[in-house]
């Protein structure tokens, strides 16, 4: 869409004329809108309802992510796509047909399903992110990131006749204090779904997102829909002292470490150790693999390598000795017990003990990282 021309003022009045003149919406509310940037994870049957809605409002830049192909079994709910779209990626078809209804949205179609990487790269980036899977290995794995990334997100679920929504600023509640522990429940697939239900669901799915972009006290709500009496409940949510994420006993990083070799023993030193370890390597670098916004706050040196890019840096690098630093070393430990141990059996890897945070008292060791 980069040779759109730019649209001028009375254009964008026009457009969204009917949303403008509501009262306590009004140009703020639109301006809010297209400054926004949306992570729609799944392009299913809410997925089609949300993407369609949140375009034609005029959301001003909007990423979909699904890396499923369209079969004929979903065209029943999934009403951007068409027969003759069967077999093609939906997050390619859903923007081609959203770009028709709104040119001036800046859209971007990912093949692919959400994991650890790529929801650490999309999510950091994001301003709101919709989950509209089907899963809930992907909806806790949103919602820690999110939590880590102070995101705000909404989840949207259906099932047989009824369906949820509910909104998340993770500083007060997340969906881990609403759902701790949930194994998997059936999907439309096994349990089968009315078309329309998504439908429904999907747009208060997308009424909420527009609420949050436009004014945030709509947030931390659980809303259910029975499609049989045609009830809605609306529950405020609180935090939960036991939850895992926002009592702080776990991070995203940790709870979603699959891949993680086990036999990899991560080597640690601590900062009285940096200097015998410096002499020992002198061609030593330092890595810090925070985010690019925590390592522009404050950082000691070296080079930002953020989490979700180390992997592919990693394995175009020379073997070399690297003392790899986060702020509480977590994130650290975490990361090296994914390295295959062939790739650091030349050199050196190690990470920092305490991360950032030990190092504020010796600050002797701030010094010699800050040379490397
Ligand atoms: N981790 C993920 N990242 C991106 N998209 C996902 C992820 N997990 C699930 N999805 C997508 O969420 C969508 C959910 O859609 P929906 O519930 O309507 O069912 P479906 O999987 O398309 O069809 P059916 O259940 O009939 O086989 C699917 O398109 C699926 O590919």
């Amino acid at each position: 869409m980069a040779n759109q021309p730019l649209p001028s003022d009375k254009h964008i009045q026009r457009r969204y004329l009917r949303q403008i003149q509501l009262p306590g919406f009004g140009e703020a509310g639109q301006q809010s809108l297209g400054e926004a940037r949306v992570l729609i994870v799944g392009l299913g049957g809410l997925g089609c309802a949300v993407a369609q809605y949140l375009t034609a409002a005029g959301v001003g830049n909007i990423t979909l992510l699904d890396g499923d192909d369209i079969a004929l079994s979903n065209l029943q709910r999934q009403i951007l796509f068409d027969e003759a779209s069967i077999g093609a990626n939906k997050a390619d078809v859903a923007k081609q047909k959203l770009q028709q209804l709104n040119s001036q949205v800046q859209i971007t179609a990912i093949d692919r399903h959400l994991d650890l990487p790529l929801a650490e790269t999309l999510i950091a980036s994001a301003d709101l992110i919709l989950d509209c899977t089907d899963n809930f290995t992907t909806r806790y794995l949103i919602n820690d990131v999110a939590h880590f990334y102070k995101k705000n997100w909404v989840y949207a679920s259906v099932l047989g006749f009824a369906g949820q929504v509910a909104s998340f600023n993770t500083r007060l509640s997340c969906f881990r204090c609403l759902y701790p522990n949930v194994s998997e429940v059936p999907n439309c697939n096994q349990a089968g779904v009315l078309g329309v239900l998504p439908g429904i669901v999907g747009n208060l799915q997308a009424l909420m997102a527009i609420q949050m972009l436009c004014c945030e006290q709509t947030c931390n709500q659980l809303v259910r829909f029975s499609g049989n009496d045609y009830s809605l409940q609306t529950i405020g949510l609180a935090k939960s002292r036991q939850c895992l994420i926002c009592s702080g006993q776990q991070e995203y990083f940790q709870l979603h470490s699959h891949r993680c070799d086990e036999s990899a023993q991560p080597r640690a030193i601590t900062a009285s150790q940096i200097k015998t370890f410096i002499e020992q390597h002198p061609n030593a670098k330092l890595a810090d693999i925070r985010s690019p916004a925590e390592y522009q706050e404050h950082n000691a040196g070296g080079i930002n390598i953020p989490l979700s890019d180390f992997e592919s840096w990693f394995a175009g690098q020379v073997s070399q000795p690297l003392i790899l630093l986060c702020q509480t070393g977590k994130r650290c430990q975490w990361l090296l017990g994914r390295l295959p141990a062939s790739s650091t059996a030349r050199s050196p890897v190690v990470y920092l003990e305490g991360g950032l945070d030990a190092l504020t008292h010796p600050t002797h060791s701030l010094h010699l990282l800050k040379a490397l």
